[in-house]
């Protein structure tokens, strides 16, 4: 599935920036593009300042008329201001991109705490949503820290807007629990490239799934782009989880040992999550499964999604599978189409109004 990428934020841009990365590692070791194209868009300059890997005529500060290119201060009603006036730009800007027609989605990213994303994700989605109909518009949806939600109000104020407005306009949310990626005895800024490598790093098979033109890297089964795009609706969580597997066999191992590792590998995908949900009222999943050539076969892939089908017995069930590794077997999961989320139930229950416009915050001195 390839994918147009627009982050949102200094959050979303610092992850749009990791897709990149992904994407580069698709080129190089599955020689296929996962990426249509790649955007950071902020009402801060200076955020844009800290990327890396997104092209620097694909960083565009908005609202600069408004916030000297300084921010909006976590208002996320004057990021959708900016957004409803200036959203022409993001949308121009995309559209330049050579391979923009190839687009299956658009994938909009964000940190919802935050002002720029939680203001302007809701916007863009439903600029995109207006012009190009038959797209789907995807998003991934960063959740405040604990102590975010304890500290300020507003963070939660935006994570509520934007949670809120991101289920109007978004086909499928991946919902990201930012806390669970946190390690102890880590600088801050070393935590948050972990974290962020964390967050996309899942996301590397189920992009380059859809993509695989090689007959030798497909297994029993090969997902579609258009598979993947059914099987992703409303909240949705993704797992990545992975078996180391001796590189020769011995006479003694056991046959069906295969089996275990997938299942091993699965459990890992199940209890990494990006957000904590119960499973079981999942109404659609799907698994990718690789690992070396000869421990991929119609035993492996059916063991694996009668395994999956007993942890989310209502879910409709898709997979594809890779015979593309050496010494390991891989699992990914998504569940999507999630009722309700627990985690996120009290944002979108919580009584309150809509945040407001108001004059942009004072430049810092
Ligand atoms: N995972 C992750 N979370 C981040 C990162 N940067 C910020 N966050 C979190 O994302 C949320 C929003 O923060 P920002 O991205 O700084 O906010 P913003 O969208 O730029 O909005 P303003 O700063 O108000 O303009 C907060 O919960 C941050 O803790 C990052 O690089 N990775």
């Amino acid at each position: 599935m390839k994918l147009m990428v627009i982050g949102l934020g200094q959050c979303g841009g610092r992850l749009a920036d990791e897709f990149v990365r992904l994407h580069e590692r698709a080129r190089s070791f599955r020689k296929v593009d996962i990426l249509t194209g790649a955007f950071a868009v902020d009402t801060d300059a200076s955020s844009l300042r800290g990327l890396a890997s997104i092209k620097a005529k694909h960083r565009l500060v908005i609202g600069e008329n408004k916030t000297k290119g300084r921010g909006v201060g976590k208002q996320a009603a004057l990021a959708a201001q900016i957004a409803r006036e200036e959203g022409f730009k993001v949308i121009d800007a995309i559209r330049q991109s050579k391979q923009f027609a190839e687009s299956d989605a658009f994938l909009l990213l964000g940190g919802t705490a935050g002002g720029t994303a939680a203001g302007c994700m809701p916007v863009i989605a439903e600029i995109l949503k207006e012009r190009y109909r038959d797209q789907a518009v995807f998003g991934i949806c960063v959740l405040p820290f604990e102590h975010e939600e304890a500290l300020e109000k507003i963070n939660v104020e935006n994570t509520t807007h934007c949670l809120r407005s991101a289920k109007v306009n978004m086909d499928a949310v991946f919902l990201i629990e930012n806390q669970r990626y946190v390690k102890k005895g880590m600088s801050w800024s070393a935590n948050i490239a972990e974290i962020n490598k964390a967050i996309a790093g899942p996301f590397y098979s189920l992009l380059c799934a859809g993509e695989e033109k090689k007959r030798s890297h497909i297994g029993v089964g090969m997902l579609a782009a258009s598979d993947i795009l059914q099987m992703l609706s409303g909240w949705t969580a993704i797992g990545y989880g992975k078996t180391l597997i001796p590189l020769i066999t011995m006479p003694w191992d056991k046959e069906g040992d295969e089996n275990m590792s997938g299942r091993k590998a699965m459990d890992e995908a199940i209890s990494e999550l990006s957000i904590q949900c119960d499973t079981k009222t999942a109404t659609k999943a799907l698994y990718l499964v690789s690992a070396p050539e000869k421990e991929i076969g119609t035993d492996l892939i059916k063991f694996l999604g009668e395994y999956l089908k007993s942890i989310a017995p209502e879910a409709s069930i898709r997979y594809g599978d890779y015979p593309i590794e050496k010494g390991l077997i891989d699992v990914t999961v998504v569940l999507s189409g999630f009722p309700v989320i627990e985690r996120i139930k009290p944002y979108l229950e919580a009584q309150g109004k809509e945040p407001q416009a108001s004059a942009p915050p004072a430049p810092a001195e």
